[in-house]
Order: structure tokens, then sequence, then C-alpha cells
């Protein structure tokens, strides 16, 4: 369990984050949205202690993240999958994690082979590794200690839709078995196929969360103002597609939201 209450952080007189607070559920699959610059990496970094909260807190669990012996075994983490030694290869990586976490080194096998990640491939140096390799790498990492947690900043960024499709169903796979689950995107049709549960950001404040049906559900019962020079013939164009639309008295038409 993932709880931030009332979080806020301000560099001099702008804030990259206000009043942010939130729950991340066991067994559930959490996506955090918002365009770049919202804050998600903000609200990610203070919830592992790398960035201090001007107010309000974050804890994992019931615990500060800095109170947390161990922290690897208890919550997996990837904010940012080239901040790794470049002249490090992926299996000097990974081995250095596991010894870090007091792991024996079998997990780290174990670990490539879940990522997909060839002997040969764990064997280059990280400064060679493709975008789309970084994050099966760091991914990887983040699943090393066997956390209970896994808070992903964007962890699809560089992946082909073969390497999404494989992440969607690794989380999938991960909040079934009880895990918890915190992954930020700037693209919606990124995070709706593996979320149960959202939380819009916008500007650094949160603009909407629940769970993804009933977010559905709101956005389906909303409507779009529409105008044209000629708004008969767009009346006609829309009908032509079989969309309803309801004239307003100044030129424009309202249509009802549907998803595509
Ligand atoms: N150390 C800092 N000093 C000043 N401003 C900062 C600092 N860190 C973040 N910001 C600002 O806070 C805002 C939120 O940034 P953040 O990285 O959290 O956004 P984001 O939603 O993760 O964006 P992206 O999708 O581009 O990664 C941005 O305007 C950013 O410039």
């Amino acid at each position: 369990m993932i709880e931030v209450q009332g979080l806020t952080r301000t560099y001099g007189d702008y804030t990259a984050i206000d009043d942010v607070s939130f729950t991340c559920k066991p067994g559930r699959v959490t996506g955090f949205l918002g365009p770049n610059g919202a804050g998600k990496t903000t609200t990610m970094r203070i919830m592992i202690g790398l960035t201090t909260a001007t107010r309000g807190e974050a804890t994992i669990g019931g615990y500060h993240y800095h109170d947390i012996v161990n922290p690897g075994r208890h919550v997996g983490v990837l904010l940012d999958a080239s901040a790794q030694h470049a002249g490090r290869t992926g299996q000097e990586i990974l081995r250095i994690g596991a010894r870090t976490m007091d792991l024996p080194s079998s997990r780290v096998d174990e670990m490539l082979a879940q990522v997909s990640l060839s002997e040969s491939e764990a064997k280059r140096k990280l400064r060679n590794y493709s975008l789309g390799m970084k994050q099966r790498l760091g991914i990887a990492h983040a699943l090393l200690g066997d956390p209970e947690v896994l808070i992903l900043d964007e962890p699809a960024n560089g992946l082909d839709p073969a390497g999404i499709r494989w992440m969607r169903d690794l989380l999938r796979d991960y909040a079934r078995r009880g895990g918890t689950v915190l992954l930020s995107s700037h693209l919606l049709h990124e995070v709706e196929l593996v979320a149960d549960e959202l939380i819009l950001i916008g500007h650094g404040k949160i603009v909407a969360q629940g769970d993804k049906e009933s977010l559905s559900a709101a956005d389906a019962k909303q409507s779009t103002l529409v105008t044209a020079h000629d708004n008969v013939q767009l009346a006609a164009a829309l009908a032509a597609e079989g969309l309803e639309s309801t004239p307003r008295a100044r030129a424009c038409a309202s249509l009802p939201a549907r998803r595509t």
C-alpha cells in the first residue's frame, strides 16, 4: 500500500506539486497519468526519499521510505533506466544490486531470463544498450528483491509494441499475486490497458482519480462542443457518421463523448 497525503513541493515561488493525495492498493495497478512537467516524477521521487517534500508525506506499507530496512526487498523502483554506471554490464549491475540486497547471485540469472535479456546482452556494457534494453534491465533491477510494491516512472518508454505487451502482462501478473504497482505515463492509451486505477495530474494538482470504469463512465457523460462555418452542414456530416448532436442557440453543436 502506498499512501500520499497532502504532498506539496515548491521550488522558490514555483509549485511543482500542490496538495497531492492518493492511495495505491495491493492487487491493483495504478496508472499515474499527466503531461510532461505535470509533477509525476517529483511525486515519485518524494515517495522514495530522493526529493524532500515542502509539506505532506508519503508512506509505503506505513513507513517512510528511508525507515525501511533493506528497501529493495520491499519496494522496487525504476525512475530512470539510464541512471546506472554506463561502463558496467547489465549482469554486473544486477549482481551489485543482489549483493546490496543480500540476495543469492542465482536471482540475477532468474531476473535476466524474466526480462528476456540473453546471456550475450547481459555481458554488454550499459552504454551499448538500446533504450528498450535499459528499460528491461531497470525492470529486472526493480524486481530483483521480490518486492511487494513497484514504483515505475514511464517504464514503457523505449519499448516496442511487443515489449509493451510483455510489460503489461508482467505487471498484471504481479498485481494478481497481490503486488502494488504505481506506474506513470503521459500516454493514456499506454496506461489504460494495464491500470485498474487512474490518477490524473496536471500542473501539479490531481484533477481526477478513481477506478478506470468509473472514470470512463464519468467521461462518457460529458459532451464536446464543436463549431464550424456552416453548422447545418456540420450537423449533417455528424449524423452521416452516426454521431448524435444537439444544436445550440449560437453557432455550435454539442456532441456526447464517445470512445473510439
Ligand atoms: N529541482 C527542480 N528545480 C526546479 N524545478 C523543478 C525541479 N524538479 C522539477 N521541477 C519542475 O517541476 C515540474 C514537475 O516536474 P516533473 O519532473 O515532476 O514532471 P513530470 O510529470 O514527471 O514530467 P515528465 O513527463 O516530463 O517527466 C516541472 O515544471 C519541472 O521543471
